[in-house]
């Protein structure tokens, strides 16, 4: 009898991964799933306020020589730091999400990391919801789906900060063969979706859903790509096929089942 592994090529034991914005929600989420699957180093300017697996390097992203020191030895990189206020100012964009994007890309390429997983955002084509769409598109019965071949349409500045770091990626991939997936996370919301919000509905991503996609942009090859970062809710307008085809991503939760 032969056994046939389901992702034969990309299956690895545990990797080393660095993951920056360790200490924010989508950090908490990974590690809480994912803490004795890879071996950990933990990144943010902020310093852990609990347990955690690895070391931590309390660091800004925008400091090249610290970030490049972090990445030694590093084959994955889970890029999470960031401003994530969807209001966030110019300025604050500009620094910590595109300058410090950069600065990750470039560490990663000095220290010869295979992968980088970038943490996108749904504010990358929040523009596609337009009047005339919603809210209907946040509907069961309408069929308006978003895959990721679209081209960005930020609905703020932080959104355009979110297709900057999806291009760093694009040129980072395209220059130095860097295998790079951007993950457009929708709403992470713990133990339920978010309530009274039809929109966060429909791209709610679990806790749990969301440690085993980013486990899979760990454990799975690519080359470049963009995927929706949401859980296998009925009401739902960004498609997970790419997610599932490229990486093996397989979604436990929905926010249907908890409708009541
Ligand atoms: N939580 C969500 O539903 C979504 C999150 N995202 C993205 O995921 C990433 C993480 O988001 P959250 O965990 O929700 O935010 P968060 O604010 O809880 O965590 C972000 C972490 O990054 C750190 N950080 C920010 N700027 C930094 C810098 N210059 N140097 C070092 N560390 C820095 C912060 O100290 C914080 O711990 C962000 O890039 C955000 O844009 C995208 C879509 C949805
Ligand atoms: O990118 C992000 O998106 C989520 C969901 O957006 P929202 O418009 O439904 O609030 C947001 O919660 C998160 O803070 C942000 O980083």
């Amino acid at each position: 009898m032969v056994l046939i592994a389901r992702y034969p090529h990309t299956e690895r034991m545990a990797q080393s991964v660095l993951l920056t914005g360790a200490a924010g929600r989508v950090g908490e989420a990974i590690l809480e799933g994912l803490a004795d699957e890879h071996e950990w180093r933990l990144l943010d300017r902020d310093p852990p306020t609990e347990d955690h697996p690895g070391e931590f390097v309390v660091a800004d992203i925008t400091e090249g020589d610290t970030v490049r020191e972090a990445m030694e030895g590093i084959d994955v990189v889970l890029h999470l730091a960031g401003d994530p206020r969807k209001t966030a100012p110019w300025e604050s964009v500009l620094t910590n999400n595109i300058d410090g994007t950069q600065t990750v890309f470039e560490a990663a390429i000095d220290a010869g990391v295979e992968k980088v997983a970038f943490a996108s955002s749904n504010h990358a084509v929040g523009h596609y919801e337009t009047d005339e769409r919603t809210p209907e598109m946040y509907r069961t019965h309408d069929d308006y789906l978003l895959d990721g071949t679209e081209l960005p349409r930020p609905g703020n500045l932080y959104g355009v900060s979110k297709v900057a770091g999806e291009s760093l990626g694009r040129y980072y991939h395209d220059e130095y063969g860097l295998s790079v997936v951007n993950v457009r996370i929708g709403n992470l919301t713990e133990g339920h979706p978010p309530i009274d919000y039809e929109r966060g509905q429909a791209m709610w991503l679990s806790y749990r859903d969301c440690a085993h996609l980013f486990d899979r942009c760990i454990r799975a090859d690519y080359d470049y790509e963009i995927v929706y970062g949401i859980s296998d809710n009925d009401r739902k307008y960004y498609s997970l096929e790419r997610a599932k085809d490229v990486l093996g991503y397989e979604p436990q939760d929905n926010s249907a089942r908890h409708d009541d």
